[in-house]
């Protein structure tokens, strides 16, 4: 494929994969985004730390704030604060969470932007959440009103920002989703998720956790078979599949995020091979 599309790429790990990355670090081209995630089971000194290592590696940290699992105010003033004092702090991205209610006073990535604190605390770009194939638990209008919402509130907070896609298998509705995204009038980056090369079913089980397609879906645009569970998948097809379909007359700006399911070193390595076999 033309490599475009895959300069500039970013990548995602979990605060407790700090090992990973320093394994991995040699084949990560410096100056990459590297997105940390914010899970229930990672506490703010992880966080912290993991954002550290990123930016120590050369690599810029995005680390995630997770509006809903936030207890209070407090708790996104020490984590912003504590960015700010290690100097990760210019680059976030803001997500709802998986709480099917809010732990705390933030009730959705919106409330987070609108608080005023990201730029007071030196953000200056923030990433939102974009899902080309909808939201198990989230209405389409929802989605749009607020993906067009948070556009509006990051321009007031005079911050900067980009969309990044939840995972998906299908090229198709990612590329209707950027077009209707620009009708829309946004025209902020768009990095499309993708997962990086993991074992099939564990590939598979994430896809369940989060809503994403049935396994027989993805085995379908994959092209590998349901029968070797043990086999590894990479986004070979997808990736081909997006640069054949991608016109940047009327998809703007697009990059692509993966998420490292099966591990930072195995996406990095395959992304380097992925690269020099064009
Ligand atoms: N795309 C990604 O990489 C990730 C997506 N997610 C999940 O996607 C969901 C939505 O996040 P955003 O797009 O940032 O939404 P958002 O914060 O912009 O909220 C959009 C609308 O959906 C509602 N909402 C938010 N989280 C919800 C939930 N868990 N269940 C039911 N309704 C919810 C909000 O009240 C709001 O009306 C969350 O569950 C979030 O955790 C989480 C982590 C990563
Ligand atoms: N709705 C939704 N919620 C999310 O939390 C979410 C998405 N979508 N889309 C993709 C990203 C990537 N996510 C994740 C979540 C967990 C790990 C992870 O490694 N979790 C375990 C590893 C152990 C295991 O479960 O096998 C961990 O260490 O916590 C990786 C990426 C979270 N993300």
């Amino acid at each position: 494929m033309g490599t475009s599309l895959l300069d500039d790429f970013s990548l995602e790990m979990t605060a407790k994969d700090i090992a990973g990355l320093e394994e991995a670090h040699p084949t990560i081209p410096p100056g990459t985004r590297i997105n940390i995630t914010f899970l229930g089971n990672e506490d703010l000194p992880m966080r912290l730390a993991a954002a550290r290592a990123v930016k120590r590696l050369g690599f810029v940290p995005v680390p995630h704030i997770s509006a809903r699992r936030l207890k209070s105010r407090g708790e996104l003033e020490q984590f912003l604060a504590g960015l700010k004092a290690d100097g990760t702090a210019e680059n976030v991205f803001v997500v709802g969470g998986d709480p099917a209610r809010a732990e705390g006073p933030y009730e959705d990535a919106l409330a987070v932007i609108r608080t005023g604190l990201l730029r007071h605390h030196g953000v200056r770009h923030a990433g939102i959440s974009g899902y080309p194939e909808g939201h198990p638990a989230i209405t389409g209008p929802v989605l749009w009103s607020a993906l067009t919402d948070k556009h509006a509130a990051l321009g007031k907070e005079l911050l900067a920002g980009d969309v990044i896609t939840q995972f998906g298998f299908d090229v198709d509705p990612v590329l209707a989703w950027v077009e209707e995204t620009r009708a829309r009038g946004m025209d902020l980056p768009i990095r499309i998720g993708v997962p990086g090369p993991a074992g099939v079913r564990r590939l598979t089980t994430y896809a369940a956790r989060f809503g994403v397609g049935t396994s027989a879906a993805i085995a379908r645009k994959y092209g590998f078979s349901l029968t070797n569970l043990m086999g590894t998948a990479g986004p070979d097809r997808f990736l081909r599949a997006l640069a054949d379909g991608y016109d940047a007359g009327r998809h703007g700006v697009v990059k692509v995020h993966f998420y490292t399911f099966g591990g930072l070193g195995a996406t990095s390595e395959w992304i380097a091979r992925f690269r020099q076999e064009g």
